[in-house]
């Protein structure tokens, strides 16, 4: 049989089958995947094949199919070795506010890069929309215009006053979704505006802790009633970028990409190199500052994530 990955806690797995029924199961022997060093061979996300043990309602893990993308974070410890927190995803939503606490533009541009890097299309929701005075609205309008102008979709809504929430609705529909964001933004509150059904939330996880095996998870996937799943992760700092060579930094960057093929250097890094292209597209401003600005932190090894 075949299904979706919906919870897993390193040791046991709860796969969905398409016709929605749930089957805990198990990996058999050595199940390891190649080329990646990780604690978890198998993560929320994941298509595999399945075979029922007998007479239980448990089953073994035998087949993996392919990723299309995971996102990964390094274990704490120094093993080097990597945790995948989930795969497939189809899209990384990030939820940020200008307001109480605003969010930075360097830890949206880390977002941004970060999903970049995992190949995951980001897209960004601004919460708090009922505190903007006309003014806020008018930088609120220059921030979505900044990043739909380097194409990635931007939602303004209220997840208190429920409006727009409708657009981020029809954003998750049949897709698995990552939602992300840092404390305070209003994460919690969209969540709960998105998924009105509590109780199946809750349920599912109790439901869980009764096998007495593991209760910590490592990620869940909630269903979403109309159709998709929903992966909430904690917060950006599970998602380090990891394997990105600085030199490698502007491919991650859309508006640095679609221009460094222009630089005079085939090795530019866009810090003073004559004849860069992406330095004449900031000078005429083409690119803006605080991306630029983004860029160089990132290429420096400055944290913006808070
Ligand atoms: N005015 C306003 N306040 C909001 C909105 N959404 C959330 N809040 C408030 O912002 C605060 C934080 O909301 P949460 O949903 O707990 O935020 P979170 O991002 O999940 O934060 P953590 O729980 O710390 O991870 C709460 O006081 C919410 O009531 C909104 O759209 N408008
Ligand atoms: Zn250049």
């Amino acid at each position: 049989m075949q299904g979706l990955v919906t919870k897993s806690t390193g040791s046991w797995y709860q796969v969905r089958t398409p016709g929605g029924e749930r089957y805990d199961c198990r990996i058999k022997g050595k199940f390891r995947i190649k080329d990646i060093v990780t604690t978890n061979p198998i993560a929320v996300g994941d298509v595999v094949d399945f075979e029922l043990e007998p007479e239980q309602q448990t089953g073994v893990i035998t087949n993996l199919h392919q990723r299309k993308n995971y996102i990964i974070r390094k274990s704490i410890n120094l093993s080097k070795q990597g945790q995948i927190i989930a795969a497939n995803l189809d899209q990384a939503l990030l939820v940020v506010t200008l307001a109480s606490p605003r969010t930075s533009l360097g830890f949206i541009d880390r977002f941004l890069v970060t999903a970049e890097a995992y190949d995951v299309p980001a897209k960004l929701v601004f919460n708090k929309l009922d505190l903007f005075s006309d003014e806020g609205l008018d930088i609120l309008a220059e921030y979505t215009t900044m990043y739909e102008n380097i194409g990635y979709p931007c939602y303004e809504v209220s997840a208190l006053a429920g409006t727009n929430i409708e657009q981020v609705q029809a954003l998750l529909k049949d897709k698995i979704t990552l939602i992300s964001g840092h404390s305070g933004v209003g994460k919690s509150s969209m969540i709960n505006a998105l998924l009105p059904d509590l109780t199946l939330r809750t349920s599912e996880v109790s439901e869980w802790s009764d096998k007495g095996t593991h209760t910590t998870t490592f990620a869940e996937m909630f269903e979403i009633p109309q159709g998709g799943f929903l992966i909430d992760t904690p917060g950006i700092r599970e998602l380090g970028i990891i394997d990105i060579e600085k030199e490698e930094l502007g491919h991650f960057f859309p508006e640095m990409r679609e221009r460094m093929h222009n630089c005079k250097f085939n090795n530019c890094q866009h810090i003073n190199e004559p004849g860069c292209a992406v330095l004449a597209a900031l000078e005429r401003g083409e690119i803006e500052i605080s991306r630029y600005d983004s860029y160089l932190s990132i290429y420096n090894g400055n944290d913006t994530r808070a």
